[in-house]
């Protein structure tokens, strides 16, 4: 054994002496360029460092295989994400996994080495060396080089969205330079409203739902159309009948950030398109009971004061100076439509603007015109299928009985909101027959009360017309006394001439 190991080191001296460290590299690499070619795969490697920045492929890729990784892999690593709630899945250190794409079968293999000892670095490197190797049949590597990597990138975006909790911005310290660089402030965004437990008429809700749908997975659509890829909502209807929840809803289904516009913070128009351009995509920008927001007559007063401006129309936005509001130090209603329509609209994508008001009759029309809001959503009183998903979520209840039949009768009539409704529920959760019987009470006073007022408000117009008309009848001059009246005067004429 000893004689052995003597030859064995004598004859690795010799091959050192004799083959150089050059030499032998040379040929490791002749040897790997002769199985490259002899082989049938072609390899690409992902590296999560790429110089001394993160690479962000590599991070896609860990992402988008966390999805198969939890289904397929039988030794699984798990992370949780700042801002995040979730678990998310990982492909464990050296282990490989399979996936397809197009009828291609592409194997994964999650590479981890440790780092050898550092030089200087300007940044700390991790300990381990970590990348992806992806290993392709050479007759798909078209496939993967044409889509596939686009396909794991998008796939990554739609998990992080996923993972990563909403969240819900303010400007409440105003766009102007002292409030820092950036103008929002977010926390995250908790409010577990969802279209499951939103109630409304579900047949408008599906409706909404599906626009919704449409718009986020539009984007082909509004290229082709030459449309800037924005949608807008106006919500109104009376307090508490769900505007701020459907807002809340709407963020939950689609996975997107909420932007609350403060407007009385904005002090002018500059600063709202700063606010504008430093919102994300994906992200719906709100407004809230707009038409306490902002001085929504300002156009009709310059548009009523003659000239020019009894001639503008006030859809669209008055150039800059056209009128003493547009003079830069406040901010009007047409920097707030140049906000939502004009070109500082399109900086970004794939966003929602959403407007809330409890007054729709208060608004502008430049606001209300066609165009200007996609959908017009009234939020009203609750109505019997709408009352039932309440009852569903806050009492457990799936069906109807004859104490509900005697609820419907009276629902319409009691003009009650969601909230209202809520309320009731709330309180007597624990016993439902007693909350249902207490609804029912309530729901009848409110239908008797909405009853009398609409009878003292159809008297009270009763009254204002018979005034009206008793004001024209005095008057009028009947026309019998006007022939006469007519006659008398020709014979004084024929007097005097
Ligand atoms: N349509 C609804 N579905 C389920 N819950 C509702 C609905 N409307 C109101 N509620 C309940 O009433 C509360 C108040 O509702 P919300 O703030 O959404 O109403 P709102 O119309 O935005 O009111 P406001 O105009 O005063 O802001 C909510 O927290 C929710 O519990």
């Amino acid at each position: 054994m000893a004689s052995m190991m003597g030859v064995l080191a004598f004859c690795q001296s010799l091959l050192h002496t004799v083959f150089p460290p050059e030499l032998r590299l040379a040929s490791h690499k002749f040897f790997q360029r002769c199985l490259n070619w002899f082989s049938s795969y072609c390899y690409y490697d992902i590296t999560e460092i790429d110089g001394v920045n993160t690479n962000e492929l590599y991070n896609a890729v860990r992402l988008y295989l966390s999805s198969s990784a939890s289904i397929a892999g039988t030794r699984v690593s798990l992370t949780r994400g700042l801002n995040s709630s979730t678990i998310t899945f990982g492909v464990s250190n050296n282990d490989s996994l399979v996936d397809t794409y197009n009828g291609a079968t592409v194997e994964w293999e999650h590479v981890v080495t440790q780092r050898q000892s550092q030089t200087f670095s300007w940044r700390p490197l991790p300990e381990e060396k970590r990348g992806f190797t992806l290993r392709v049949k050479k007759k798909n590597r078209q496939v993967v080089l044409g889509s596939y990597f686009d396909f794991v990138m998008e796939k990554a975006n739609e998990i992080r969205r996923k993972n990563q909790d909403r969240l819900l911005y303010t400007n409440s310290r105003g766009g102007s330079s002292d409030s820092g660089s950036h103008p929002w402030q977010s926390v995250p965004f908790k409010h577990p409203s969802t279209f499951d437990t939103l109630a409304m008429d579900p047949v408008k809700k599906s409706e909404i739902m599906a626009d919704l749908l449409d718009f986020a997975n539009g984007e082909s659509f509004y290229q082709r159309t030459g449309r800037a890829w924005k949608r807008g909502y106006l919500l109104y209807g009376p307090p508490g009948t769900g505007k701020s929840s459907m807002i809340a809803a709407m963020a939950n289904y689609l996975g997107y950030d909420i932007y609350d516009l403060e407007l009385t913070e904005v002090k002018t128009n500059s600063e709202l398109r700063k606010l504008l351009m430093k919102t994300s995509s994906k992200s719906i920008i709100v407004i809230e009971d707009i038409d306490c927001s902002i001085n929504l007559t300002n156009r009709k007063k310059n548009s009523n004061s003659g000239g020019r401006k009894n001639n503008h129309d006030a859809a669209s936005p008055a150039p800059l100076g056209a009128n003493e509001e547009d003079d830069g130090s406040t901010i009007t209603l047409s920097g707030l439509l140049n906000f939502t329509d004009g070109l500082w609209s399109c900086c970004g994508s794939e966003r929602i603007f959403v407007f809330t008001t409890n007054h729709i009759e208060k608004l502008d029309p430049a606001l209300l015109r066609s165009g200007r809001m996609d959908m017009h959503i009234n939020m009203s009183y609750c109505s019997f299928p709408a009352f039932k998903i309440l009852l569903k979520n806050y009492l457990g209840y799936e069906e109807t009985n004859l104490v509900l039949e005697e609820l419907e009768g009276v629902i319409d009539e009691a003009e009650m909101t969601p909230a209202d409704i809520s309320e009731v529920l709330i309180k007597n959760r624990r016993d439902k027959s007693k909350a249902v019987q207490e609804l029912l009470e309530a729901m009848k006073i409110r239908a008797e009360k909405t009853r009398e007022k609409k009878w003292l408000e159809s008297k009270r117009n009763e009254i204002e017309d018979e005034k009206q008309v008793q004001e024209k009848r005095a008057l009028d001059i009947p026309q019998e006394g006007f022939d006469q009246l007519e006659d008398s005067c020709k014979k004084d004429d024929e007097k005097i001439f």
